[in-house]
């Protein structure tokens, strides 16, 4: 992944709702308190958001209710224009393009998925799925042939004739899928698309998420509020907090290294064993020679759970992919992480 290989760039972006948007832009800095907007009647949904999304990674945005995740996804695919900064989708601003090239864009390249699924209920399931292509004008028998083999790729295959009201809810969510992968988007944005799911459906769900984001190496914008499921699906999390991108990192960095209280706290819950590698926890080896078998760096330490407690060395020797020692864990505080500290 080249440095400068970004599919999504912000730069400053606001998105403000009330009496006159229009008249703050240009005029809002990043010290533009929410009690100033309020008095002029306004309210910041999205406030002073800088980010970079890189081809292939998935970006998984967290944040209570209110905090600005859907506007902001929006404002991603210029469903909503913003107020103020520059949003730049493989290097052209969306604020500079016209109606007919925001279309194609949208229709080409972007993919979405939101809570409800939006079926067409008087269409079958194949149909709806062959919908946007018919929208994008594409002949009967090709649009059939790509319907199906997307129904397929969800685990639908042989329903292709039921209607919305004939399938379970995450039948139809997976209808939903198909219908946005079926115009093969680079980009694909999802907002909690699994959360009308039960858990159990919910978890086969990201099961099938995971195989085809594998598979299909695309560039991924998601709103969760459940931080299993980010921790499950993220290349990076950011949190938001009054429409301000509080921190934006690696999972394991948020849960280890969160950058403000309100990080910590919204993360606080979170079993640390689940995130943190054994390779993030090692200490330098030093000059120290362990023998004996290493863990593997990349897995982590709930994984290794088995292995650490019957491990009885005060130093664990964890060693990369090749087998190459890079590392020692302190087995106490491993123990720590895993069980709690010792009362
Ligand atoms: N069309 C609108 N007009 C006025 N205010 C809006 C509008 N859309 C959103 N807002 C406000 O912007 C803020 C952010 O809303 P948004 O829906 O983006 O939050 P969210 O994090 O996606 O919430 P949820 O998790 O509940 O979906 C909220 O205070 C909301 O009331």
């Amino acid at each position: 992944m080249g440095q400068n290989d970004n599919v999504i760039s912000c730069k400053n972006v606001w998105k403000v709702f009330g009496d006159h948007p229009e008249r703050l832009t240009g005029h809002l800095k990043p010290e533009t308190t929410s009690e100033e907007l309020r008095a002029t009647g306004h309210v910041a949904a999205v406030r002073n958001v800088s980010l970079d999304i890189a081809r292939g990674e998935m970006l998984v945005v967290m944040g209570l209710s209110g905090s600005g995740k859907s506007t902001l996804i929006r404002c991603l695919a210029r469903l909503i224009d913003i107020t103020d900064g520059a949003i730049t989708v493989e290097g052209r601003d969306l604020g500079t393009m016209t109606e007919t090239e925001l279309i194609d864009l949208r229709r080409r390249k972007m993919g979405m998925v939101f809570q409800s699924f939006g079926l067409l209920p008087h269409r079958t399931a194949l149909e709806n799925v062959a919908f946007p292509l018919e929208m994008r004008g594409q002949d009967r028998i090709s649009r059939i042939a790509r319907a199906s083999e997307m129904l397929n790729l969800v685990g639908l295959g042989g329903r292709e004739g039921y209607f919305p009201r004939e399938l379970s809810g995450g039948q139809q969510q997976r209808v939903g899928i198909a219908r946005s992968l079926a115009v093969e988007p680079d980009i694909w944005f999802l907002d909690e698309p699994f959360s009308a799911l039960d858990p159990l459906i919910r978890r086969e769900m990201q099961d099938e998420f995971l195989r085809l984001k594998g598979m299909l190496a695309k560039t991924i914008v998601f709103i969760t509020h459940d931080f299993d499921e980010a921790l499950r699906l993220a290349d990076r999390i950011a949190i938001m907090k009054d429409g301000a991108i509080e921190q934006i990192d690696t999972p394991e960095r948020i849960v280890m290294a969160p950058a403000t209280p309100y990080v910590a706290k919204f993360t606080s819950a979170v079993d640390r064993a689940r995130v943190v590698h054994a390779g993030a926890l090692a200490l330098a080896v030093e000059g120290r020679a362990i023998d004996g078998p290493a863990l593997p760096a990349i897995e982590t330490l709930h994984a290794l759970a088995r292995r650490i407690l019957q491990d009885d060395r005060a130093l664990i020797p964890v060693a990369g992919r090749d087998g190459v020692v890079t590392g020692l864990i302190d087995r106490a505080a491993a123990l720590d992480l895993l069980l709690g500290p010792a009362a």
